[in-house]
């Protein structure tokens, strides 16, 4: 049955973080996104947020080339064509080239919309059984030494099933040593954000005797190749983030050797559609999956949370609650953490509420869109 939409509104918003997060590449403090608010014939509301930065550190896509995106190329694609289920978004998109994050933002907004429309839950629709979910969190890197250890100890009172830490080139082994000296048994992760190449292959071997759950994208943004040559030379196992756009660079990617674990974000590879494919290939082929995070508020968190519902995702994820982030989440309640775990609401869609007077306050300005 077609879902009859009727109108779009997009807000941008801009939030600032608790505390600014530092990867190898630079420090994020204030999170600009959109809200997009799709809502149909019978007055059902569907929401997505879209993950892109303000600058193009992280993949090519900015706020400003989501915005575009949406603006000039997929509201107008969707406007001027029906749907009957989430999964056809992504085929009206294929002629657009990348821009995953775009593509994922307004994809999100037609899955909630669809599974409220059914009164499930998102992550029934999506096919997921758990009830609830193992979460980690991901902790940047700090000034001090004293101040990483205070956040691991912090993180780990909180809960959490897994600390991941960010590493650059000269803050890495010495540091992780130190944490393993300080947190013995814990499980521990490090993300490069693509800071090494090849040529540090001495220094990253010597990782494996830290007994890390895994290292995180250690090479280049967009290689496969090094990455094998490197999983063939070390124990620890490979986790690839942002190598991975689709399910075909994961079967490139399997095919080669070039990482052991996948991070599957949803903007990255262009929505839940895709996202749950990658799921699928990798239930499969028995590679372990988890759910990475953009820092997202509370929209791009609840649609985490249903994805890792799925089976494969059988590593705890970076969707830390929102207090971690976030003085107030835009949505209600916000997401709570207890003892590591998040419950998979049970309500219909994403299962949050929206609380707009959060809302109201950091958007930054409003358009709507006619169906
Ligand atoms: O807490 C989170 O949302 C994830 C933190 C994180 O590691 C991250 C945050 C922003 C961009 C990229 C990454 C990453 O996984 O590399
Ligand atoms: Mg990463």
């Amino acid at each position: 049955m077609e879902l009859p939409l009727h109108k779009l509104v997009l807000r941008k918003l801009k939030m600032k973080l608790k505390n600014p997060f530092s990867t190898s590449y630079g420090t994020v403090q204030d999170k600009e996104f959109f809200l997009l608010e799709l809502i149909d014939r019978d007055g059902n509301r569907g929401y997505g947020e879209s993950v892109a930065f303000t600058t193009p550190w992280y993949t090519e896509e900015t706020v400003a080339t989501t915005f575009h995106m949406l603006e000039d190329i997929l509201i107008p694609t969707l406007q001027s064509n029906m749907v009957t289920h989430p999964d056809e978004v992504s085929e009206l998109f294929l002629p657009v080239k990348r821009n995953n994050m775009a593509k994922a933002a307004i994809e999100g907004a037609v899955w909630d919309l669809y599974a409220k429309r059914l009164d499930i839950p998102l992550a029934e629709a999506l096919g997921g059984e758990r009830k609830e979910i193992e979460v980690g969190i991901a902790i940047g890197i700090q000034p001090t030494m004293n101040q990483l250890l205070e956040k691991i100890q912090g993180a780990l009172d909180n809960g959490y099933k897994r600390i991941k830490l960010k590493i650059k080139p000269g803050l890495d082994v010495d540091l992780l040593s130190q944490v393993r000296s300080h947190f013995p048994a814990i499980s521990i992760m490090a993300d490069a954000n693509s800071a090494y190449t090849l040529g540090d292959i001495d220094r990253l071997k010597k990782l494996d005797d830290l007994n890390l759950l895994m290292i995180e994208q250690p090479l280049g943004h967009d290689d496969i190749i090094d990455h094998a040559k490197l999983q063939a030379a070390i124990q620890t196992p490979i986790c690839l983030d942002e190598s991975i756009h689709s399910v075909e660079d994961v079967r490139k990617a399997w095919e080669l050797g070039s990482c052991k674990v996948i991070n599957i974000k949803i903007g990255r590879v262009g929505g839940l559609t895709e996202a749950k494919r990658i799921h699928d290939f990798c239930y499969e082929h028995d590679i372990a999956v988890w759910c990475g995070g953009m820092l997202e508020a509370g929209v791009g968190r609840a649609h985490n949370i249903a994805l890792t519902s799925l089976p494969q995702f059988v590593l705890p994820g970076d969707t830390a609650g929102s207090s971690h982030y976030w003085e107030q989440d835009i949505i209600k309640p916000e997401v709570i953490v207890h003892d590591g775990i998040i419950k998979v609401p049970k309500k219909p869609g994403i299962g949050y509420d929206m609380n707009f007077e959060v809302i109201e306050k950091y958007t930054e300005w409003k358009k709507e869109y006619d169906f």
